[in-house]
């Protein structure tokens, strides 16, 4: 046990019993698996007792390993923790590779395939309209205002709601109930469980972690339950308002999902959803902030493309070559889940020369990759004009099979569902952001000078969010500040269509 079998890929020295259980990173993993790749290769094993690890660092191993074998390559590993929330499926992200996970994952591409999300634009539109109002009366909260409008977002398509402001709302319980889960989750959290599996037994009044478990699951249903059965009871109202738990309660038996399946599959679509899109738009504050002229020739493009006396709308992006530039150097430069997430195999596969033994977990090294020497220059500087030059930023004359613009969404049959969703909100409120405000850094107020943001510091967890920055959000001209505060006014009877209370505490109006 713990000794690198024969055929595995190579990676660092195992010890007996443990294998590489001593060196495993517990946070920042995505930076530990690429120094070990640039010793090892591409592919490395990593053994965690009798457990492998495989991850992949190239384009062209994700390519062969996690797309076109994903029949084989779509499992989730178990892990305790999520297992004392979840059981075995019951959350769709980190369910097993089965039956129930392919009805959920049916029902979740009904309402967030491209074409789907085109019903969506009217509340995005709407949405981004009140970010751009709340960051031009209350720029200093922006981290916060960021937030309330992605979660909004997935509140008002999945489940009708729409939250006006952050406090008091099912976006606050959504958020406080993620830090919860992210205290449990976070390294050193809990013994190593997994490894060490006669933990498992140890009594819950011993074992803290339990205990923990147990109240986070209490919240996660009382939160996803409540907002179901929010929705039933709109329906029994006849004040529909065709949002997607609606449509999956009236099509139950064709989805075959229970009703604890589907309070859940709404719940991870606000979890998975929320933080991600929120902190991709954090990180493109922090670039624009700290490279001005790149914000400059990006604010020259957006002017002369759209104009001075209308405001963005999702087509324009189209007709922004440099923007598209930015945007994906973002996701190259930090993407938001630097490792993706696991997936496990089903069946021993071969690569090369090398085993990926049934069970083995697989780590698609996203961050590795778009970090990787060989087909990116410079790749820690931050440089939109790569893409400008070549289709995936990649240098001239390297084989990019498999380098996808789209890796930080990970893979196979796993890729993730929301991706549509995401980028229209993406390309939309990068959009606004550029043709109505100016980021600048904030100055600090002893010694008047500009306070640099950090771009190397952000928390090495699954999502890598930036560390909270300050910085300045300026309107550009007091006629664009007109414009935003009167959008937001005219989006008045779009949000009209979804519930405005927002909290499950709230009766709604009934129109009685
Ligand atoms: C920029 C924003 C986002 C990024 C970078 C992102 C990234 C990812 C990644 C890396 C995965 C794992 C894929 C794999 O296993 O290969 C994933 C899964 C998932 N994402 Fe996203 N995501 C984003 C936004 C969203 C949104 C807006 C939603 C929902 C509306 C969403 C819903 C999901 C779900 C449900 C899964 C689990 C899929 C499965 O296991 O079958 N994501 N996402």
């Amino acid at each position: 046990i713990g000794s690198r079998e024969r055929g595995l890929p190579p990676g660092p020295p195992t010890l007996p019993l443990i294998g590489n259980l001593h060196q495993f990173p517990m946070s920042f993993a995505h930076v530990k698996f690429m120094e070990w790749a640039q010793v090892y290769g591409d592919i490395i094993s990593v053994k965690l007792g009798p457990q492998t690890v495989v991850v992949l660092s190239s384009p062209s191993l994700v390519r062969e390993c996690i797309d076109l074998r994903s029949a084989t390559t779509s499992d989730r590993p178990t892990l305790h923790i999520p297992k004392l929330l979840y059981d075995d499926n019951g959350e769709m992200s980190l369910a097993r590779y089965g039956p129930t996970w392919k009805a959920m994952r049916r029902a979740a591409r009904d309402i967030l395939s491209h074409e789907a999300c085109m019903k969506h634009l009217p509340i995005q539109h709407a949405e981004a309209g009140q970010l751009m109002y709340d960051l031009l009366e209350h720029p200093k909260e922006f981290y916060t205002h960021i937030y309330r409008y992605s979660a909004s977002v997935i509140f008002s398509v999945v489940a009708g709601i729409h939250c006006s402001q952050f406090e008091g709302s099912v976006v606050e319980d959504l958020d406080s109930m993620l830090r919860q889960l992210e205290y449990i989750l976070r390294p050193g959290g809990s013994p190593p469980v997994d490894l060490i599996p006669l933990l498992k037994y140890i009594p819950s009044r011993w074992a803290l972690w339990k205990t923990k478990a147990k109240e986070v699951r209490a919240v996660q249903e009382k939160l996803f339950f409540g907002i179901l059965d929010h929705c039933v009871d709109r329906i029994k109202r006849e004040k529909r308002n065709d949002c997607f738990l609606e449509y999956v309660l009236d099509h139950q038996s064709h989805y075959g999902l229970d009703y604890r399946q589907m309070a859940y599959l709404g719940g991870t679509l606000f979890m998975a959803g929320a933080d991600t899109t929120a902190v991709f738009l954090r990180w493109f504050i922090a670039c624009m902030v700290t490279y001005p002229d790149i914000q400059k020739r990006a604010q020259q493009e957006v002017d002369e493309v759209i104009g001075l006396d209308k405001s963005p709308v999702l087509d324009d992006i189209e007709k922004l070559p440099y923007l598209r530039a930015i945007i994906k150097e973002v996701h190259r430069f930090r993407p938001i889940t630097p490792t993706a997430v696991p997936h496990s195999a089903t069946a021993d596969e071969r690569v090369g020369d090398f085993l990926i033994p049934k069970g083995a977990t697989i780590f698609m090294n996203v961050w590795a990759i778009y970090h990787h020497e060989d087909y990116f220059d410079n790749p820690e500087l931050f440089n939109p004009e790569r893409y400008i030059r070549s289709e995936h930023g990649a240098k001239p004359g390297v084989d990019t099979t498999g380098l996808r613009d789209d890796l930080m969404f990970g893979g196979g049959r796993r890729i993730c569902p929301g991706s549509h969703l995401a980028s229209n909100s993406i390309f939309l409120n990068t959009m606004d952001f550029l043709w109505a405000f100016k980021f600048q850094p904030a100055t600090d107020e002893v010694t008047g000078l500009p306070i640099p943001i950090d771009l190397n510091s952000y928390n090495g967890a699954l999502i890598g969010s930036p560390t909270p920055f300050q910085c300045e959000i300026i309107p550009r001209s007091e006629a664009k500040a007109g414009m935003i505060r009167e959008q937001f006014a005219a989006a008045s009877p779009t949000f009209e269509l979804f519930e405005q209370h927002t909290s499950l505490q709230d009766k709604p109006d009934d129109g009685a």
